[in-house]
């Protein structure tokens, strides 16, 4: 509790583990580990190895509704497979595709945004909150059909994406002492106290969310929803969870609530992380920008959004994404889980039953014996050096999106949104970091990055022949 307000804890976690090794108790009840081979015995795919209370921690308090679950959060293992069981068929490789036109829609928003602002006159722009604008301007789009409005104004709209921070700061010490949480911040009296000091993130963006039901449940009795149309091809989520939930007596009525919030709170600051630590690196390390630009080139790709037909066999563009995820996941604290009846050994130690045990992914994706030497730092190529079996090994080893019963639905979704949009930019805009010592990163259990500035121009290509 006292490592995590200094916004370094995974730095300590690692110092930790350097000088007393690979499993080490971090609290009372608590073990972190750091090797990746310890992930399927802690994350499996089967029931019995459920999150612990630093996930109760995490969900926003609603007056009436209590604290609200969502499939991120849900700690029960009844109510998860209820929450995540309908759903998991939209979220698989093949129906994430179906979501590219909406990401295309707020791309093109992107575009003209950067054309006029910034392209035009050199002006320095804040590479990494536009970056920030694009993830929960596509994340709104493809849930409910809605841009926030960051794209379009170039400003956080109602402060929604500090409040996130905020929130975040305030959650995340908890997270290592769930019953303080609930004396503290999860009950009327705390939240009549908070409410009169200021709005909290969740509540802003529950009422957001709950608005965009209301209005979608309306405009799909009324008939005047086009994206809810059986043949449309830029169906959102909240269409799809609506037509679920009314499909089926056994699923509350919460649920399409608790889906889209999942969506919102899980699937937007942590896309936007990603695309912003790989063009961090990309722009720091210009021979790899260049290594990308060149495969882009040769690959013939449609102008200005090439297809994700298009970009998903591109071998290093995969490495750089790889790459990326493994060095800077966005949420950076250990993925806590409670040990079953009957104990685990991992690496020699024998941990009882109702023991908590997590991996920071931060840690363990930079596990040396197992990445290399030089897994502090970006090399796409040890994506690409051997065989696929050692690929798919890496793979396995990275902690980024959790991994087993839990593992991310969204990745798949998140992955095509990152390799729509950093082809895009790379392609139409020539960009030069202008400080990378000004990149900052601060570990408030997502791991927040500020300060990446950046002048853009448009290659020249791009403006002559658009369809190219
Ligand atoms: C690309 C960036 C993303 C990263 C790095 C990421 C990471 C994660 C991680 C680490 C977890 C599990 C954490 C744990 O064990 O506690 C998770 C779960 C989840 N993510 Fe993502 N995520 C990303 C994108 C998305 C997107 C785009 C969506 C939605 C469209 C999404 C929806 C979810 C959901 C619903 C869960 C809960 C799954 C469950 O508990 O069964 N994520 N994500």
């Amino acid at each position: 509790m006292l490592w995590v307000p200094t916004k370094r804890a995974h730095l300590i976690l690692q110092e930790m583990h350097e000088k007393y090794g690979e499993v080490v108790r971090i609290g009372p009840n608590m073990v972190s580990f750091c090797n990746p081979e310890v992930i399927p015995i802690v994350y499996p795919t089967r029931q019995g190895f459920p999150k612990s209370d630093f996930y109760a921690t995490l969900r926003p308090y609603t007056r009436g509704g209590g604290a609200l679950q969502a499939v991120f959060n849900v700690t029960d293992e009844k109510v998860h497979k209820q929450l995540k069981s309908p759903i998991a068929p939209i979220f698989s490789p093949t129906s994430a595709t179906l979501f590219e036109p909406l990401v295309d829609d707020v791309l093109q928003c992107l575009l003209n945004q950067l054309d006029t602002r910034f392209a035009a006159n050199g002006e320095v722009l804040n590479l990494g909150a536009w970056v920030q604008f694009f993830a929960f301007d596509v994340m709104g789009t493809m849930t409910f059909s809605k841009r926030y409005g960051f794209l379009d104004n170039g400003r956080d709209v109602g402060g929604m994406l500090s409040t996130i921070v905020d929130f975040m700061r305030s959650a995340a010490p908890m997270t290592q002492v769930p019953w303080l949480d609930r004396i503290m911040r999860k009950n009327l009296i705390a939240d009549t106290f908070r409410q009169i000091f200021n709005q909290t993130a969740s509540l802003s963006i529950l009422g957001f969310v709950g608005d965009a039901i209301k209005e979608k449940r309306a405009s799909l009795a009324n008939g005047t929803d086009k994206v809810g149309d059986k043949t449309s091809t830029k169906k959102d989520f909240l269409s799809r969870y609506i037509e679920l939930q009314e499909s089926s007596a056994e699923i509350p009525h919460w649920a399409p609530t608790a889906w889209t919030f999942s969506n919102v709170i899980a699937g937007s600051d942590s896309v936007g992380s990603l695309m912003r630590t790989i063009m961090f690196c990309l722009l720091s390390y210009p021979n790899t920008l260049d290594k990308l630009y060149n495969e882009l080139l040769s690959a013939n790709l449609s102008r200005p959004f090439p297809a994700y037909k298009e970009l998903r066999n591109l071998p290093y563009l995969d490495a750089c994404i790889q790459e990326g995820s493994r060095i800077h996941p966005p949420f950076a604290l250990p993925f806590e889980r409670v040990v079953p009846e009957g104990g685990i050994t991992i690496i020699g130690h024998f941990l009882p039953a109702g023991t908590v045990v997590g991996g920071s992914p931060y840690v363990v994706n930079r596990h040396k014996s197992f990445f290399g030497q030089d897994a502090e730092f970006w090399r796409p190529e040890r994506w690409l050096e051997k065989d696929d079996a050692h690929k798919r090994r890496l793979e396995q080893g990275v902690l980024t999106f959790g991994a087993g019963r839990r593992v991310c639905l969204g990745k798949h979704i998140g992955i095509l949104e990152i390799k729509k949009l950093i082809p895009f930019l790379i392609l139409n805009y020539d960009i030069r970091i202008i400080d990378r010592e000004k990149f900052q990163v601060e570990n408030s259990w997502f791991l927040f990055q500020t300060g990446l500035y950046a002048q853009l121009q448009k290659r020249p290509e791009s403006v002559i022949n658009p369809q190219l």
